[in-house]
C-alpha cells in the first residue's frame, strides 16, 4: 500500500505541529521541509518525533555534503528518514546510508536538478536508499508546462521503489499509487487547503481505493 507523507512547507515549529495534530491521523510520514529545518534549527525534528512518536519523521535535509554527519545530526535529533541530494558525489550518500545503519534508520535520494532520474535511481538504488524522491521543487513546479505525470512515468520507468514528489493533488494521486509509488508525498495540497485535515483524509481515501 502506497504511504502518504505530508511535507510542512511552513516556517515554525509551532505552525508545523498545530498541522501535523490535524492531519496524523491520515497521513504515514510527516516531512519537515528544508525551510522549516532552515528556518527552525534540528530542534523542529526532535519536536515533531516527541509529538508525534508513532510516525514516521523525515527530514528534508537536502544534504549536499557531508552526508554521514548531517545525516548523524538528524538521526540524533530523532529523525527516521533523511534526504541526500541525487546530484552529488556517491560518496555523500554513501556517507549517509552508513549513519543510517549505525542508528536503523533509512535514506532518501532527492532528484531535484537530475538530468537522468531513471538512471540516477537504479543507481543509487543499488547502494542501499530506502526509495528515490522523483522530485520537481517548487520552483521548477511553477515554470509553463509543469507536469507531475512526468515524474509518474519515470516512476514506472525506473522499476525501484520510489516516491513522487511536486505537486501531487486530489486529481493526480490515484496515478502516483497506480505507477506503484512507495510513497505519495503532498504538501501544498494539503497546508495550503480551507481544511487540512479533511484534504489529507481525501488523499488517504484516494489511494484506498486504487486496486492494483
Ligand atoms: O520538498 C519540497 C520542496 O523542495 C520544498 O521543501 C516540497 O515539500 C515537495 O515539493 C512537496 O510539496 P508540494 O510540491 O507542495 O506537494
Amino acid at each position: 500500500m502506497t504511504k502518504l507523507q505530508v511535507a510542512i512547507d511552513l516556517l515554525t515549529t509551532e505552525a508545523a505541529l498545530e498541522l501535523a495534530g490535524k492531519v496524523a491521523p491520515y497521513v504515514d510520514i510527516i516531512e519537515l521541509g528544508t525551510p522549516l529545518i532552515k528556518a527552525e534549527g534540528l530542534s523542529v525534528v526532535t519536536a515533531m518525533k516527541a509529538a508525534f512518536p508513532d510516525k514516521l519523521v523525515f527530514a528534508d535535509m537536502k544534504t549536499a555534503d557531508t552526508g554521514a554527519l548531517e545525516a548523524e545530526m538528524a538521526f540524533k535529533a530523532g529523525a527516521d528518514l533523511v534526504t541526500v541530494m541525487g546530484t552529488v558525489d556517491d560518496a555523500t550518500i554513501k556517507g549517509a546510508i552508513e549513519a543510517a545503519k549505525k542508528y536503523d534508520r533509512m535514506v532518501v535520494v532527492d532528484t531535484i536538478g537530475v538530468k537522468d532520474r531513471v538512471q540516477r535511481a537504479k543507481e543509487v538504488t543499488a547502494f542501499g536508499v530506502a526509495f528515490v524522491e522523483l522530485h520537481a521543487g517548487l520552483d521548477e513546479q511553477a515554470l509553463p508546462g509543469y507536469s507531475v505525470q512526468t515524474l509518474i512515468g519515470e516512476g514506472r520507468e525506473a522499476k525501484v521503489p520510489f516516491s513522487v514528489a511536486g505537486g501531487v493533488n486530489i486529481d493526480t494521486i490515484k496515478d502516483v499509487v497506480a505507477a506503484g509509488a512507495t510513497v505519495a508525498v503532498a504538501g501544498g495540497a494539503i497546508y495550503g487547503a480551507n481544511d487540512p485535515a479533511a484534504a489529507a483524509k481525501a488523499l488517504k481515501d484516494a489511494i484506498n481505493t486504487v486496486t492494483l
